[in-house]
């Protein structure tokens, strides 16, 4: 489902499924049908991003915004093992992450993919190590910037709380090149408490995954995240 069909000037909480073999076939649509319900209950905006194989039966079964984990900006056309943004677009994805730490890109590739998600009238979220790469990401004019300390990913050890100054100094950077551009933050965000401190520094949501992805009950960690907005 499309993203204008949501109000995202409420805060965006986006859980990436990543490869995880727990946000796969079955496991990633109990994990949307548990995004869907507490979005619904809370009326937080809650988002996943599942492998491409999940990606359309999830964007028609369930009314959350669903983004692909990666895209090539690249025209359809005679290329192999690809992902153009109009393929996503058909699937009926929302947007996009762009140069996820664990799928980087050129800048010129990042680049690409963001004006192909804008063409496309898609959301893209470019992915960033620190404050210099979010300003950097910024200046491309994405709709989101997503800072994420690749050393806290997966670590379980939150960045709102581990290292709050990045979240700080990345918001101050995105805001000097671009204020219409919206930021996420993410690595080892696992509760209300993490989401309260990433809103108060600034952001405009968090980029999530194992906390959620893991949990036995993906509702009781979801109910936590948004317990606090
Ligand atoms: O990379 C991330 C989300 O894209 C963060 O992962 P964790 O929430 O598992 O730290």
């Amino acid at each position: 489902m499309h993203e204008e069909h949501f109000h995202m000037t409420a805060p965006l909480i986006l859980v990436n499924l990543k490869t995880y073999k727990e946000g796969m076939g079955n496991r990633a649509h109990q994990i949307a049908t548990a995004a869907q319900l507490v979005a619904r209950e809370s009326g937080a905006v809650i988002g996943i991003a599942p492998g491409y194989i999940d990606l359309h039966p999830i964007c028609h079964h369930f009314a959350i915004p669903v983004y692909a984990q990666h895209v090539d900006g690249y025209e359809p056309g005679a290329r192999t093992g690809h992902m153009p943004v109009e393929a996503i677009k058909l699937a009926g994805a929302a947007g996009s992450l762009v140069n996820h730490s664990e799928r980087r890109l050129t800048l010129a590739e990042i680049e690409l993919a963001v004006r192909g998600i804008q063409t496309q009238k898609l959301s893209s979220v470019v992915c960033t190590n620190n404050d210099i790469t979010s300003a950097a990401a910024a200046a491309l004019g994405p709709d989101y910037v997503a800072i994420e300390p690749p050393e806290l990913i997966g670590s379980g050890v939150s960045v709102a709380k581990a290292n709050p100054e990045i979240i700080r100094r990345s918001v101050a950077a995105v805001r000097a090149i671009n204020p219409k551009v919206k930021i996420l933050t993410g690595a080892g965000i696992q509760s209300g408490e993490c989401v309260k401190i990433a809103i108060d520094l600034g952001t405009d949501g968090v980029l999530l995954a194992s906390s959620v992805v893991k949990a036995p009950d993906p509702v009781v960690i979801l109910r936590d995240l948004v317990s606090k907005l």
